[in-house]
């Protein structure tokens, strides 16, 4: 006997007798075949398997006679139709939402039918390949992806529940990719047989238009093979800007994918609501879930990177070298990577210790300078040589013009580019109030709005400390 088939003439039964108080489509339809096991007392137990807690519960809590008699009761029914002596217990089991697909057994013919177009689709649609690299293990987490590192980690654990969509979103090169596929790696892990998939957005604009290209039957073998993964990855949404078409069949795609509950991670270089010429029904379904920033790494991070780096391929670079590589590369951490191999290249090809004067020589050649921690007394000199005027002016009390408003700029600056507190800066001006300190910015804050040649200098002075 086909469990299949069986469930299937009893989900029947059930609909036509359906009463008050046994709901249909939340009970009934929840429940999947699993399987038919034959008992010593020559009874045979359909196995039933549903994602969803509650109904389990019901079925497994104390008064479930309700409902075990009610489809006993279906059963009966059922067999007279299909003339079967055997006698039928039910049962329920309760699984995470997670693998639902696994068990999500389609009927016969639709099954057939999913096979061909699952061939279909193979042939056009770009196959989902994931990094093993990319793993929660392999990612530094810190201040400035800790959010996102921590949300990430709770999707690949109960995926399809409460973070969805989940929305990594910040700079290039930062791990965005790299956090969404250890989501896709860390649940392939535990349930292999998952329907994983992993693409950017451009492959989801070829395969579609390739689809459409092709015919109606590629076009539905796309949108079965799209709508039906259980955890559904997309890199890169903003370049979905502008696509008239293509957001339709993205939205579409969502909706299909949220609705039986499994999991969609999207990455973007900014928040949805930011994009232009994405349509609002699109930015709501992104922000319906959670979003999650990650920002530039800074430089006590680069370097947890880079050590953690060369522990895992058991490197020994000095950690002078590791210094002077994280001090002088903060675009991001692909360009951070970028530096650690071709140091990495360095020792393994020519043989050499690799020095500071190495290093220094690489990011050169790469374009790389150290960066300058800029200080108070930085910016103190710079702003008076700027003025001709002195530092110890800048630090002491006279209040005419030619002072005061070099004095307030290198405050300003000092704000802007120091991570020092108005009191400290305060006192690094001569022992001044952070009262007057804070009256200082202000004031050079909105003279900037209104008067250019004010705004130039201050420029002018910023780039001369960023050389
Ligand atoms: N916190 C981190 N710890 C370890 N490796 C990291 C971290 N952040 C980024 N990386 C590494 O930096 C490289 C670039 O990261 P990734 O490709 O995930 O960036 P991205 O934010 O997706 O960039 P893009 O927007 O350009 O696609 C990868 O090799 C990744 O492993």
């Amino acid at each position: 006997m086909d469990p299949i088939q069986l469930w299937n003439a009893i989900k029947e039964e059930l609909r036509n007798s359906i009463s008050q108080g046994f709901s249909y489509t939340n009970y009934v339809d929840t429940l999947k075949p699993l399987q038919l096991v034959e008992n010593e007392n020559n009874t045979v137990t359909l196995q039933l398997t549903t994602a969803y807690e509650q109904v389990a519960s019901e079925w497994l809590n104390a008064n479930s006679s309700y409902y075990q008699a009610f489809m006993q009761a279906a059963m009966t029914a059922t067999l007279k139709l299909t003339g079967q002596p055997t006698f039928i217990i039910p049962s329920v089991t309760y699984v995470s939402p997670t693998p639902t697909t696994l068990f999500d057994l389609p009927e016969d013919e639709e099954k057939v039918q999913q096979q061909n177009n699952a061939s279909l689709a193979s042939e056009f649609v770009t196959q989902s390949i994931l990094n093993p690299e990319f793993r929660f293990e392999t990612f530094v987490s810190s201040d400035e992806n800790r959010e996102a590192y921590a949300v990430a980690q709770a999707v690949a654990d109960k995926p399809g529940t409460q973070w969805n969509p989940l929305l990594i979103y910040g700079g290039v090169g930062l791990g965005k990719t790299h956090l969404m596929q250890a989501i896709g790696n860390k649940v392939l892990e535990r349930t292999p047989n998952a329907n994983v998939k992993f693409i950017t957005t451009e492959d989801f604009i070829n395969d579609f238009t390739e689809a459409l290209r092709r015919g109606q039957k590629e076009t539905e073998a796309f949108k079965r093979e799209y709508r039906s993964t259980d955890l559904l990855m997309v890199d890169d949404v903003q370049f979905l800007a502008g696509k008239e078409k293509i957001q339709e069949e993205f939205f579409n795609t969502f909706n299909a994918i949220t609705r039986e509950n499994h999991q969609i991670v999207l990455t973007s270089d900014k928040l949805p609501k930011e994009i232009p010429g994405l349509e609002m029904r699109l930015v709501t379904r992104f922000g319906q879930g959670y979003s999650a920033n990650i920002t530039k790494p800074d430089l006590p991070t680069r370097v947890a990177i880079l050590r953690n780096k060369s522990d895992l391929e058991n490197l020994s670079i000095p950690n002078d070298v590791i210094d002077e590589i994280a001090a002088a590369v903060d675009t991001n951490v692909r360009d951070l990577e970028g530096v650690f191999n071709q140091v990495v290249g360095k020792m393994r090809f020519s043989n050499v210790p690799v020095t500071v004067e190495t290093a220094r020589t690489i990011l050169e050649t790469m374009n790389f300078k150290r960066q300058r921690a800029i200080t108070i007394p930085i910016i103190q000199e710079a702003v008076a040589n700027f003025f001709n005027v002195t530092v110890q002016d800048l630090n002491g009390k006279k209040r005419n013009k030619e002072i005061v408003v070099p004095r307030q700029i290198a405050m300003y600056i000092a704000r802007e580019l120091t991570q020092d507190s108005l009191p400290q800066i305060g006192r690094a001006f001569g022992g001044k109030d952070h009262t007057t300190v804070m009256h200082s910015t202000e004031k050079i804050e909105n003279a900037i709005e209104n008067d250019s040649i004010l705004a130039e200098q201050v420029q002018n002075i910023r780039e001369e400390l960023s050389n």
